[in-house]
């Protein structure tokens, strides 16, 4: 997979004047943004904001995006959805090779297996595997092909809490070695804030909120417990006040 070193290199992401509407509604209206190279960055909203639409114009996947709209994105382009998309007729390895060429194929492969924590798992049918796993396997597909930009939308969703955060450390861990572009959208103001260093906020067609998450890793919360907002903000490592404004930004009021 791509060295760390390559990420200087790199193109970003530039978009200017997307537009999108879908009949007679405008789902993205002239939205400009701005993704440098190697940053992770979430995109947060209500469900029909147009988050994944977004996604779908960065990834090229989109042909109906208005005239006058630019986008400037790099070559290597991998998505990772709620559902894994692993075909059910080809073993776990199989999956992550397909569409690859090359003598060393299979090794890469079998690396990408073994830095998701599936060694072993390559011969396994997508069916023999829990929700967790399939995950895992569906971002070792997607690193294998060593992305200069990775689109999540949304890929721990259907996971429970506890896979998920072991997922999210996942993730963020091969980041860390291989320093994509991240582009994640979640619904979760969490997973945001402990994720990310950079949280967009769309809004009624718009970028309503640009917010740089400037706090170490790794990061954690508690779904609950302690006094209220205090044990949660403690354990985000005082992002407590991020997740203030991106809750404000998003118009939710807690019930703790
Ligand atoms: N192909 C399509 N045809 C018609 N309308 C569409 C199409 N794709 C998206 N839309 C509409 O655009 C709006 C935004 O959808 P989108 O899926 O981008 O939202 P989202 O923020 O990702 O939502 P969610 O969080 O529920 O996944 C919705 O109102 C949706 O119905």
């Amino acid at each position: 997979m791509a060295p760390h070193t390559e990420q200087l290199t790199r193109p970003p992401v530039r978009l200017r004047g997307l537009t999108r509407s879908f009949e007679s509604r405008t789902v993205l209206d002239g939205i400009d943004l701005d993704l440098p190279a190697g940053q992770f960055t979430a995109l947060l909203g209500h469900s029909g904001s147009g988050k994944s639409t977004l996604l779908r114009a960065v990834a090229g996947l989109d042909h109906g995006v208005a005239g006058g709209g630019q986008l400037t994105a790099p070559e290597r382009v991998s998505v990772v959805f709620q559902d894994s998309r692993l075909l059910p007729w080809r073993r776990v390895l199989d999956n992550v090779l397909l569409g690859l060429t090359g003598k060393d194929a299979e090794e890469r492969g079998r690396a990408a297996l073994a830095e998701v924590g599936l060694k072993g798992r390559e011969r396994a049918w997508p069916g023999q595997l829990s929700g967790g796993e399939a995950q895992r396997a569906a971002l070792a597909r997607s690193l294998v092909r060593e992305p200069e930009l990775l689109l999540a939308d949304e890929p721990f969703g259907a996971l429970d809490a506890l896979t998920r955060i072991r997922m999210h450390s996942l993730l963020r861990e091969l980041w860390e070695r291989h320093r994509p572009s991240v582009l994640l959208v979640t619904h979760d103001v969490d997973e945001a804030i402990v994720l990310a260093d950079r949280v967009l906020v769309l809004d009624r067609g718009r970028i309503g909120l640009d917010l740089t998450v400037d706090r170490p890793h790794p990061r954690s919360y508690r779904e609950r417990g302690g006094p209220p907002g205090f044990e949660r903000s403690r354990e985000l490592g005082g992002a407590g006040r991020d997740r203030e404004r991106l809750l404000a930004a998003l118009g939710v009021t807690e019930d703790l």
